[in-house]
């Protein structure tokens, strides 16, 4: 059995854009990077010196085109990626807005679409995301929510594997949570392939969670 061990975590973002009134979500497909020919929201690493909302708002700016002001722009929770043997926990705030101000544009790292929420392309998604987001589609927030995640064994991954295939459910002996074995395309180096093994959500919470300790609690939370 692996380790799921955190020594450091790198800081990242996560934005949902989400159409209220036509129940429609914008979504990115993830050109190159971590979590590339996934559609996610828009997001990535927070710079030094800025916060997580400074960051959030850059990444959308630079990835879909379009801005969002300061009171329309509100926190969902943090999502806590950990992956196996692996030492370094990814600390995701999750930001979300019903409201932009712009055009949606492509750029070189992310091809933004509108998806109905009965249209939500799930199995083209890192695998966690069919968990959680639901949740905030539902107004089930704030969140925080821990999720472990296995590399899948080399030997197990066809060279002509399209980019997600095999879908199954399946539930784990020690565990009451469901998991979903997808496979991914060896050319995708970085973005997977990755399983779902675990996962815990806290929703309704007393606040907004602002930072994760290292032994995975909520360490404080937004003022
Ligand atoms: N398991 C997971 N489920 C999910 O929905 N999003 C995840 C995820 N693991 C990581 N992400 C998101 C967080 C973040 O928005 C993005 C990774 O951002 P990164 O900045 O690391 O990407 P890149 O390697 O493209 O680097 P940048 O140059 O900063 O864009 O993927």
């Amino acid at each position: 059995m692996g380790s799921f061990t955190i020594a450091s975590k790198k800081v990242l973002t996560l934005v949902l854009v989400i159409d209220k009134t036509e129940q429609k979500i914008l979504l990115g497909y993830k050109k190159r990077g971590f979590g590339a020919h996934l559609w996610n929201g828009f997001g990535g690493k927070v710079e030094p010196g800025e916060t997580t909302r400074e960051g959030a708002l850059r990444e959308l700016e630079e990835e879909a085109g379009i801005t969002v002001k300061s009171e329309d722009f509100n926190k969902a929770g943090i999502l806590l990626f950990q992956f196996e043997n692996d030492p370094v926990a990814l600390e995701t705030h999750v930001y979300k807005t019903y409201k932009y101000q712009g055009q949606i544009r492509e750029c070189e790292e992310m091809r933004p679409q509108w998806f109905t929420f009965t249209d939500i392309p799930y199995d083209q998604m890192w695998e966690d995301d069919r968990i959680w987001l639901p949740m905030v589609l539902n107004g089930q927030d704030p969140f925080y929510g821990r999720v472990y995640l296995k590399r899948k064994p080399v030997e197990d991954i066809k060279e002509d594997e399209a980019p997600v295939v095999n879908t199954s459910t399946s539930t784990h002996a020690n565990h009451s949570t469901t998991m979903t074995e997808t496979s991914f395309t060896t050319s995708q180096p970085k973005s997977g392939p990755f399983v779902l093994w675990d996962y815990q959500i806290e929703h309704s919470l007393q606040g907004v969670p602002r930072e994760v300790a290292l032994d995975g609690t909520i360490a404080s939370f937004e003022s």
